[in-house]
């Protein structure tokens, strides 16, 4: 579903993503976990081809990113970080909104699902605007679903969810891949990645530090915590 080659992006002199090479197969939930200023938003930026990389490529769903960004991203669903839906329309009136630039059909029923799902029935008719930042959040997951995409593309998924909020979230996202969707998230959160993760790529300073499976971690009795740790302070006094 992603390969990514030799990833490079540069910012004037600054390096935010440095040869980065990874791929990600169809049922997996991918985790990128680095902390602040790290990369993880222009690794997404890139893959779903809002921003063109410096150098090297990515394959997302078989088309190449930079070169038709377009088609990646009428394939692909996206959470970007910190995006809000458009203030002057209603919680209702963004997902029809969305559902009609992807043409979908059966809009009530998909609607509905989302109002359902994560519980903000009550909300529909409310100005994006007028929303908390937590049901805002729930809208921006509810469009990114809406078309039931093969791959969904989530920078920081559980940010301003509340406990019972984040764990509806996770069940989710382990049951679409369950059903063989593809989820690659980006968090700075351990606990997230730990719990729901079956790979995890750890990104420190642009580079990618490691990938590998969450088990070969819990197998080898280690808690994710302390191995991110070890790595990124490791690669700092490098
Ligand atoms: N548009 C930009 N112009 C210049 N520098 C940028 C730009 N976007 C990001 N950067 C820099 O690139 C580096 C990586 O930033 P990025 O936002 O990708 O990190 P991140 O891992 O997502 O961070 P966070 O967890 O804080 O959101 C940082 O040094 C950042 O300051």
């Amino acid at each position: 579903m992603i390969e990514a080659t030799d990833l490079t992006k540069n910012y004037g002199n600054v390096t935010a993503v440095n040869r980065v090479s990874f791929s990600v197969t169809e049922g997996e939930l991918f985790g990128l976990l680095g902390p602040n200023g790290s990369g993880k938003t222009t690794m997404i930026r890139m893959l779903t081809g809002q921003i063109p990389p410096t150098s090297g490529s990515a394959r997302v769903m078989g088309l190449d990113a930079a070169k038709d960004p377009i088609g990646v991203r009428g394939l692909v669903g996206i959470i970007p970080e910190q995006e809000t839906p458009p203030s002057f329309l209603t919680a209702e009136e963004y997902l029809r909104f969305v559902a009609g630039i992807r043409n979908l059909d059966s809009v009530d029923e998909r609607c509905d699902r989302w109002f359902d799902l994560l519980e903000f029935q009550d909300k529909r008719d409310v100005l994006c605007k007028d929303l908390s930042r937590g049901t805002r959040q729930k809208l921006m997951f509810a469009q990114a679903f809406l078309h039931e995409p093969g791959l969904a593309l989530i920078d920081e998924p559980l940010i301003n969810l509340d406990p019972i909020m984040q764990r509806t979230v996770k069940d989710f996202l382990q049951e679409y891949v369950r059903n063989g969707g593809t989820v690659f998230l980006s968090t700075h959160i351990l606990e997230i990645a730990e719990e729901i993760c079956d790979r995890i790529g750890v990104i420190h300073n642009g580079r990618l530090l490691h990938c590998g499976p969450v088990g070969d971690l819990v197998g080898s009795g280690r808690h994710l915590e302390s191995f991110f740790l070890d790595l990124v302070k490791g690669d700092a006094g490098a």
